[in-house]
């Protein structure tokens, strides 16, 4: 038995995340030879093609959708193997034409006994293809893996994740369940740990009494494109708060794991997940702000009177010692002026710039420009910005801000794999570390459950805007500042 050779089955294969994400990472993954060579892979679709047809639109997907460089014989080698099967996975009898192909192709083209289920569809999905899977019997035998994938949101909310859970448990051992959010695999994020961790500078300051306040913002150029169905019935909150914004927060936030392997890591992400808090739930009106982009209306698949939010902004606490009173704000959402990623550590101003403002000649500085900040880049550049106050070269003395920048994609542009290449691989050699375990979802769902969605109004905002204004309104009232925006003022990537 080759533990690493394995037949990859995508349920959605002719869906935008294959396109622009799967396909791209088997690409990668070959040409940098990470590909095990008893590969296939079994692409799931309803409408009517052949393999050539197929083939193709993977080509064309790639090319027009992704910035990669296909090469030539990378791309012979895996289209080869890329075989495309028409079946409509929502009827029963469907999944018995499944099985016999699978096992004919294992006996006559010697595909992997080893399956990667790969569900990249939408999540009401979920629960009756797992079920078929197992009451069908398509899984591996003799000593073989079987291992699910499964996209994200992971239920639309805590009982409808439950629900899954149990449905998914019923077939699969929890070890051979991956729950993807790819935030987790970018490296920056990941690379807060090691900077956290790693740097005695930052460790003993992690903390309320030298934080002021945290910011995660996360935001998109585009609109939903292709994806108004399942975006509709889901809205920011769902689709990146509960898992990516968290994930992030969860990850800068946490007590320090007792290791840095999959469960110590995961138990205290768990930990700081159940204390999350709202500054008080009765206030989801004042503390979160949704929006919709103008011409959401106007996308295919969007309902005539949607109320649907394309941007959240919230203000939350986390309730234990160490962040008792620091503000986490978080922002996400769609057509806006720009795409970017980033988590802003602001840290307390110091004493004599609280103290004495614009008549100490040292500090002509607004308190604002006087905090040091930690910025991490977590895309479209990677690295590290830090702001410190330093003295101007002159006679007199005053101080000038010091931005220090680490471009870590300027140095390692070419090798960065993408999260979906590391996910995979991970998958295939059996890796959980950077998926989600099932008691962290279950708590980040009860932490998005406690927003009243209700009574939180839809404001509106222009297209490729900077967001609506009551989301700076979020901020002001505290006396602060996005600093997303401060960074689109400069004109920073
Ligand atoms: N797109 C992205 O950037 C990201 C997506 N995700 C997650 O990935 C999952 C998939 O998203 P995405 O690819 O965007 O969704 P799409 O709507 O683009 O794709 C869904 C796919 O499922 C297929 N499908 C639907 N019903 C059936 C059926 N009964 N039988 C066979 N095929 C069917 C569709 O086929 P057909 O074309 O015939 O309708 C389509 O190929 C979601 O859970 C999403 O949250 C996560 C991160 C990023
Ligand atoms: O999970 C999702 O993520 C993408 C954004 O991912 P990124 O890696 O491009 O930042 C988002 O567009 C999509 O709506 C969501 O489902």
């Amino acid at each position: 038995m080759n533990t690493n050779s394995c037949t990859m089955i995508i349920f959605g294969a002719t869906g935008d995340l294959t396109l622009r994400k799967l396909i791209p990472a088997i690409h990668q993954l070959k040409w940098g030879g990470y590909l095990p060579e008893d590969f296939n892979l079994v692409a799931i679709g309803r409408k009517p093609k052949d393999d050539a047809e197929y083939r193709e639109n993977l080509l064309d997907g790639m090319k027009t959708l992704t910035n990669i460089l296909v090469e030539q014989s990378t791309w012979d080698y895996i289209s080869e193997r890329i075989h495309y099967f028409k079946m409509d996975f929502s009827e029963d009898g469907e999944y018995e034409r499944l099985h016999a192909y699978l096992e004919k192709n294992k006996k006559e083209n010697n595909f992997s006994s080893n399956y990667l289920f790969y569900l990249a569809v939408a999540p009401d999905k979920f629960g009756f293809i797992v079920k078929n899977l197992k009451e069908k019997n398509i899984s591996s035998e003799n000593g073989n893996w079987s291992r699910l994938v499964i996209e994200k949101p992971f239920g639309e909310n805590l009982q409808t994740a439950y629900d899954l859970n149990d449905e998914i448990a019923k077939a699969f051992n929890e070890e051979n369940i991956y729950r993807i959010d790819h935030y987790l695999a970018k490296e920056m994020i990941q690379n807060i740990t090691m900077l956290r961790f790693q740097n005695t500078i930052f460790e003993p300051l992690w903390r309320n009494t030298y934080i002021d306040n945290i910011q995660i913002s996360v935001l998109e150029k585009d609109g939903v494109g292709s994806r108004g169905g399942y975006y509709d019935q889901t809205g920011a909150l769902r689709d990146m708060v509960q898992n990516h914004l968290l994930q992030t927060l969860a990850i800068t936030a946490m007590e320090p794991p007792a290791s840095l392997g999959a469960d110590d890591m995961r138990d205290s992400k768990v930990k700081l997940m159940s204390e999350l808090v709202l500054f008080d739930p009765g206030k989801s009106k004042t503390d979160v702000i949704f929006g919709q982009y103008e011409g959401y209306h106007n996308e295919t698949g969007i309902a005539e009177d949607s109320e649907t939010e394309t941007f959240a902004a919230l203000k939350l606490f986390i309730d234990n010692p160490r962040w008792k009173g620091v503000p986490f704000y978080l922002v996400t959402g769609k057509k806006l002026s720009e795409k970017s990623a980033q988590v802003t550590i602001q840290f307390k101003n110091p004493a004599v710039c609280n103290a004495s403002g614009k008549s100490n000649p040292i500090y002509e500085l607004t308190p604002n420009s006087c905090a040091n900040i930690l910025e991490i880049k977590i895309q479209p550049r990677e690295g590290i910005h830090l702001r410190l106050n330093t003295k101007k070269p002159a006679v007199e003395d005053q101080s000038v801000v010091a931005e220090m920048e680490y471009c870590q994609s300027c140095q390692y542009s070419f090798n960065t794999p993408d999260a979906y290449e590391k996910l995979i691989l991970d998958v295939i050699k059996g890796d959980s570390t950077r998926f989600t375990r099932w008691d962290e979802l279950a708590l980040s769902w009860y932490f998005i459950d406690s927003i009243d969605k209700k009574s939180v109004p839809l404001v509106s905002y222009k297209d490729e805007s900077e967001g609506p204004q009551e989301a700076d309104l979020l901020l002001k009232r505290d006396d602060r500042t996005w600093w997303f925006k401060e960074k689109i003022k400069r004109g920073e990537s």
